[in-house]
């Protein structure tokens, strides 16, 4: 579903990502974890279009996302580490607003059905946005990310700032949003929950992709390990 070919980025001569590979496959939520700098966000941010490689390539179901920029834009979807909605706006209404934006027109019945599937309790629907907690946000964003049919949700710090319940309640839903078929990447420093909601994980130092795991490989301890020794 994703792919990154010897994927390089330089700011002013000074490169930030070094020949990055990777893939996502379906069903799979890959987590990628590196200190403050690795280039995590530039990873993201090139495959959302924000920011050009240098050199390499990066795909989205096969498209380049510098030639087919317009395509690979409707199969993706991106969820910041703060959700930014209309705070005067209810929930309803942001995802009204929002899969119209993106091409798609609802139904209440049917705006309401995803905000239930994202986990947001019926009673927080008609509420302003001002009103939610950052977890709450995030259902709003994964909702409209379902109203937009995208294969693939980008998450930056997606649990940072979230309780305990309210990362239960997020790691639930992305396993449910990867079962359907869909894909999840996310840029994480959580080691606990890369492991507990992630299928691989990837470790980045210095714009490179230097260990891959999959999950079933191996525990949180073991995980924590392996980034200690390599950062
Ligand atoms: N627009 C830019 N211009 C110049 N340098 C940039 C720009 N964006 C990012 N960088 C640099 O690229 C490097 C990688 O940054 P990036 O944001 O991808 O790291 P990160 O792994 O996401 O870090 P964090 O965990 O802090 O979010 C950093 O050294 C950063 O200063």
């Amino acid at each position: 579903m994703l792919q990154a070919i010897n994927l390089t980025k330089e700011f002013n001569a000074r490169p930030v990502l070094n020949d990055v590979n990777l893939t996502v496959d379906k069903n799979e939520v890959y987590c990628l974890l590196g200190q403050n700098g690795a280039g995590k966000t530039t990873t993201i941010n090139i495959f959302l279009g924000f920011l050009e490689a240098t050199s390499g390539q990066a795909l989205v179901n096969g498209k380049d996302v510098r030639t087919h920029r317009v395509q690979t834009n409707r199969m993706i979807a991106y969820i910041p580490e703060v959700v930014q909605l209309y705070g005067n706006l209810s929930g309803l209404e942001n995802l009204d607003f929002f899969s119209r934006l993106t091409g798609f027109t609802y139904t209440t019945g049917e705006l309401t059905r995803f905000l239930r599937q994202a986990g947001l309790q019926p009673e927080a629907h008609t509420r302003r946005l001002t009103t939610y907690s950052k977890g709450m946000r995030q259902k709003v964003g994964i909702a409209i990310a379902m109203s937009k049919k995208a294969d693939v949700i980008f998450m930056d710090e997606p649990t940072s700032g979230l309780d305990p319940k309210a990362t239960a309640e997020f790691t639930a839903l992305c396993r449910e949003f990867v079962a359907e078929g869909r894909s999840i990447f996310m840029a994480t420093h959580d080691i606990f929950n890369a492991v507990h909601v992630g299928t691989r994980i990837g470790i980045m130092k210095e714009g490179r992709l230097v260990h891959e795991r999959v999950t079933r490989d191996i525990d949180a301890h073991q995980l924590q390990q392996l980034y200690l020794e390599t950062i």
